[in-house]
């Protein structure tokens, strides 16, 4: 093969990096923190180094080879753990940078905080240290067959037997196997059980958790009564290490104590004691804040995979990163993940606080949080899954390469939309929060002001003392609001704060799209007033010629953001209405152009800041130097069809089908 190194992708990958006036540096400090930045770059040093972590026969494998280098991985990080003396937070870095979905995730991510938030202190001493060194590996078991969503419909039961102090697990129906649940197929030994507790006056009192051992710790054999298996392969080959499962459990036995009680129990007789907050058995707030910074993770790889290039003016081919439309398409995708990574840390800030007061009894931040991350969720899936697309998209045929590497995260992300909430689900939730802070909102009066949330903020247009600011005001303003990242997250408040309105007027029949939308321009409103913040601080935090570019990326974000909820803004008449002047968007749209001119030199120092290294993002087209072309010539010669000249199947069908034809033909070459 001709050595591709001074190619013109590597001339103008040089050439590239010359342009930014952004210190990448500086900009990784600013996204991750100087802490965790550090951590990353020690961790990831030891995990590309190791060839138990070796990417390059990764397409090749099949599923089951896929699912045994899954296990190999998360064994290794253990043991690594344990020999460099990892924090929890260190491990759970490892798994970050790492960035393949795993068996152990749900461990992490569900088993271990469910069992954390809502086991009994007993439970918590004879298993916490168990759980924390991964001497038992556990799943969580919720979803069945027949049931996902309609948590209340679940049917495996959990009848509590006073004699012995038991409970009894029972699948009553076939449709009542659990289903889809995370590493149960052939990984974990314990799960923590949604089924409907029944007591001994026979009443059900619906799903309750309980802890259950699935496998034995002698020979990993699956317990009696209990049947388990892996559900099979999925969707464009996504999640294959994870081996989704289900279960069916023929009158297991389990003692008293394995009923997660910390909020909801029997006493021994059999009374049923409630919780004293009904929230407090919602076990998803951590799952869900991860997925939003999985999706940030997500977001940041594909907005850094892309280089390409045909002709243009100078006698060399054009890059074509330097076609409007391909920039146009991507320099939103960089600022959403920019976005997204604050958001994130925001996030885990807001549920360090959250946790500090429910461990005192406090519950009063419990319902906000519970609508912020479950519009957050829906805004960071949703846009990561079509962001993940339009980058691969944007690469032209190269993109689906399994080489590029971004169908990949797709077919792994994907799911993102359904697991932990289905997207639609959860936007009804956010309307009804909505719904219900409004209903404060407008039984306050101007004078005494609505006590709202961070995540209500939006709603103070409707009772603005100052009529020109009140929700309709938008068209008063003129076009030049665009240069103001201020009054761009005002238009998006009151979009938000006209369609809650609306919403409210049509209650018993809303339109047929109107929950998704409300729930977007809710949750587009209160990430705009994080930004907002986060531009206003841009001098303190970053400084420099970095805070000048970043906030053209954040105000870049904002436009975006109204620009996708155009049709609602011109619903309400927030820009006026179509005149002389002609479109009233156009103005929107010229200023998003602008800023991604201003922008397009800074793309590669602003990609560079996210601090990938070419072993996280496996990708031929994404590599650090622009040795695209190279690179995939490398990949293909591992591919295995390469090793031998002529295919297996030469003999059988390649050849008895050419000697046909050319009977058939009547002519031999
Ligand atoms: C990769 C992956 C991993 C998973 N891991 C686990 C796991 O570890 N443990 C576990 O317990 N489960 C797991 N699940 C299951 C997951 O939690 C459910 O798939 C999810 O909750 C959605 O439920 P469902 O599949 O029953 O969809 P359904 O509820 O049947 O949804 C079907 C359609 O109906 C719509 N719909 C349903 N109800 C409503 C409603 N009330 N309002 C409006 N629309 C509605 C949905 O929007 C969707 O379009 C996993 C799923 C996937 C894909």
């Amino acid at each position: 093969m001709a050595n591709l190194s001074q190619n013109q992708n590597v001339v103008d990958m040089k050439r590239a990096r010359q342009l930014p006036t952004v210190d990448s540096k500086k900009l990784s400090i600013f996204l991750w923190g100087e802490t965790e930045w550090e951590a990353r770059q020690r961790i990831l040093s030891i995990l590309s180094n190791d060839p138990i972590f070796d990417k390059s026969r990764r397409p090749f494998l099949t599923r089951t080879q896929l699912y045994t280098r899954g296990l190999a991985m998360m064994s290794r990080i253990h043991e690594l753990t344990e020999q460099h003396q990892w924090s929890a937070s260190d491990a759970a870095l490892a798994f970050k940078v790492l960035d393949e979905p795993l068996p152990i995730q749900l461990h992490m991510a569900a088993f271990e905080p469910v069992l954390k938030s809502q086991g009994s202190p007993e439970l918590h001493a004879k298993y916490a240290a168990l759980v924390a060194h991964r001497a038992i590996l556990g799943c969580y078991l919720q979803t069945e067959l027949a049931h996902g969503t309609n948590v209340a419909a679940l049917e495996t039961t959990a009848t509590y037997l006073p004699a012995t102090r038991e409970f009894e697990l029972h699948t009553p129906t076939p449709t009542a196997a659990k289903w889809w649940i995370g590493a149960l197929g052939r990984t974990a030994t314990h799960g923590v059980v949604q089924a409907r507790l029944v007591l001994p006056s026979s009443r059900d009192a619906g799903p309750h958790l309980f802890f259950v051992q699935l496998r034995s710790l002698e020979d990993h054999r699956t317990l009696p009564g209990i049947t388990v298996g892996d559900i099979g392969p999925k969707a464009m080959g996504g999640y294959a290490a994870v081996d989704n499962g289900f279960a069916r459990f023929e009158r297991v036995r389990i003692p008293k104590e394995q009923m997660l009680s910390a909020f909801a129990g029997v006493t021994d007789e059999g009374e049923y004691v409630r919780p004293p907050h009904a929230k407090l058995s919602y076990g998803g707030v951590e799952v869900r804040l991860s997925l939003a910074l999985e999706s940030a993770t997500i977001a940041i790889r594909y907005a850094t995979v892309r280089r390409q290039g045909t002709k243009g003016e100078d006698g060399l081919e054009q890059q074509v990163i330097t076609y409007p439309s391909v920039y146009h398409r991507l320099l939103p995708i960089l600022a959403r993940a920019y976005v997204f990574i604050l958001l994130g840390r925001n996030l885990s800030t807001a549920f360090t606080a959250l946790l500090a007061r429910l461990s005192t009894g406090d519950t009063s931040l419990l319902p906000a949080m519970h609508a912020t991350t479950a519009g957050l969720k829906v805004l960071a899936s949703t846009a990561a899954i079509a962001d993940l697309e339009t980058a691969r998209r944007s690469m032209g045929g190269h993109g689906f390469s399994a080489f590029a590497g971004v169908g990949r995260l797709y077919a792994d992300y994907v799911a993102a939309a359904t697991y932990e909430g289905d997207n639609f689900v959860l936007d009804a939730q956010v309307v009804r929060a909505a719904l219900k802070a409004f209903a404060r909102a407008a039984s306050s009066t101007p004078a005494q002001g609505a006590e709202l949330a961070p995540n209500e903020a939006y709603l103070r247009w409707l009772t603005d003392p100052n009529p020109d600011a009140g929700v309709n005001a938008g068209h008063s303003v003129s076009t030049a609001r665009w240069g103001n990242p201020r009054r761009v997250v005002e238009m998006l408040e009151r979009r938000a704060a006209c369609m809650v309105r609306e919403r409210a007027a049509h209650a018993a029949d809303p339109d047929a799209s109107m929950d998704q939308r409300v729930a977007r321009a809710v949750t587009d409103a209160f990430v705009a007033a994080q930004v907002d913040e986060v531009i206003d601080g841009l001098e303190g935090s970053v400084g420099g010629k970095e805070a000048v570019v970043l906030r053209k990326l954040y105000t870049l974000h904002l436009l975006t953001a109204v620009e996708s909820g155009l049709t609602d803004v011109l619903s309400f008449g927030l820009l006026g209405e179509a005149g002389a002047a002609g479109d009233p968007s156009r103005g929107l749209r010229v200023a998003i152009k602008r800023l991604c001119e201003e922008l397009l030199p800074e793309a590669i120092g602003l990609s560079d800041g996210f601090g990938f290294s070419d072993w996280e993002l496996d990708s031929a087209l994404g590599v650090y130097d622009g040795n695209a072309y190279e690179t995939l010539y490398k990949m293909a010669e591992l591919e295995p069809l390469n090793q031998s000249e002529i295919p297996d199947g030469y003999e059988r069908y390649i050849k008895p089908m050419l000697e046909r034809g050319q009977r058939l033909a009547s002519a031999k070459l």
